[in-house]
């Protein structure tokens, strides 16, 4: 008999370090070499038990920004239904454990730091974290390669919240090798109004690259990444995706040139964007860059994260 009222996990956003895309496979993905980073900008998911079944195991969720109102935009756009991935997820686990009827219902609620379809995935990261709430909660007894096979049905980003840390990713990304990465660095998100659908922006690298050659890794950016050397990070940081996100939403341009006009060692489209992602020399330049974003009125709001952080924690 469970003595538990709640379980909550804390989970990170991502960055993108270098985003190599390949030609469109026959299933419409894209072989991806994918240098994931998690920054300390975190969701929380909080699972509790729920008086009534809806269909399945979720019997219900909520949304919440846990910002204090610099998320309220975006909050409202997230599903609260079971097209929601962090409710897709504990169907997972329930069905790992047997089946919806094979557990007690739950309720979801889901405090929200990380922007909506921003390229920084957030509903992958709610989905990672409720992978290992339901897990604890149903006391389920899944192992972590377990729930690595459940995140790679759910997405292509969900497996790698579940490790965090700094990890290649191949395949369509979800196919995860850890990298060390001694360095602590300090980044600044400009975040936009109003999101970019990732199908989107694929189908737009497709028309704006359509011989695209298999993707490779970047031998520089992982030496900077062992060396822990920020200046040498930013010159290497890649997104193949950027000209597509560029091409949907002409205006990021002016927010990455005010970036760089303020210092930023790297000034980068975070994975489909439209978040945009600038790395500071120091903890006090990030604070400068998010500044100077801000006052330039260009993007909706600025905030700075260091990386690389651990993955789903539970709290
Ligand atoms: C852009 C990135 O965020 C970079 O980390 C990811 O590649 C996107 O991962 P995601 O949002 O989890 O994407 P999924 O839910 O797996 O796929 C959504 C859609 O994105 C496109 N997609 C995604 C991943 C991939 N390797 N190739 C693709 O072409 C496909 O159109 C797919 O139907
Ligand atoms: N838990 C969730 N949080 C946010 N969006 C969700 C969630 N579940 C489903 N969605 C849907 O997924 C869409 C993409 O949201 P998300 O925040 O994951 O985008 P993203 O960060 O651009 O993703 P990625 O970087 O993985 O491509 C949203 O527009 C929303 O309709």
């Amino acid at each position: 008999m469970t003595t538990k009222t709640a379980v909550t996990v804390r989970v990170p956003a991502k960055v993108n370090l270098q985003l190599a895309v390949g030609p469109a496979r026959e299933d419409g993905y894209h072989d991806l070499v994918n240098v994931f980073h998690a920054v300390a900008l975190f969701d929380e998911v909080t699972v509790t038990g729920a008086d009534s079944r809806a269909e399945g195991a979720c019997a219900g969720l909520g949304v919440e920004d846990a910002t204090g109102g610099g998320l309220a935009g975006h909050v409202a756009r997230v599903p609260v239904d079971g097209t929601n991935l962090a409710a897709r997820a504990a169907e997972l686990v329930a069905e790992a454990c047997g089946g919806p009827g094979a557990v007690a219902p739950v309720r979801l609620l889901l405090r929200k730091a990380i922007p909506v379809a921003g390229g920084m995935a957030g509903g992958s990261a709610d989905a990672a974290a409720a992978l290992v709430a339901c897990n604890a909660w149903w006391d389920a007894g899944l192992t972590r390669e377990d729930l690595l096979a459940l995140a790679a049905r759910l997405g292509s980003d969900v497996a790698f919240p579940l490790l965090g840390g700094t990890a290649v990713g191949t395949g369509r990304g979800e196919v995860l090798t850890p990298v060390e990465s001694p360095g602590r660095y300090h980044w600044v998100f400009a975040l936009a109004e109003g999101g970019l659908s990732t199908p989107e922006v694929f189908a737009a690298y497709d028309r704006l690259r359509p011989e695209a050659p298999a993707p490779a890794g970047d031998p520089e950016l992982m030496a900077a990444l062992a060396a822990g050397d920020a200046r040498r990070l930013g010159a290497a940081l890649s997104n193949d995706l950027q000209p597509a996100a560029l091409e949907l939403r002409p205006e990021l341009g002016a927010v990455l040139e005010c970036g760089r006009a303020a210092g930023a060692l790297g000034a980068f489209v975070s994975g489909s964007g439209p978040t945009c992602a600038f790395l500071a020399a120091s903890a006090d330049h990030a604070a400068a860059v998010a500044g100077a974003l801000e006052e330039s009125g260009r993007c909706e709001r600025a905030v700075t994260a260091h990386g690389d952080v651990p993955g789903a924690t539970l709290l």
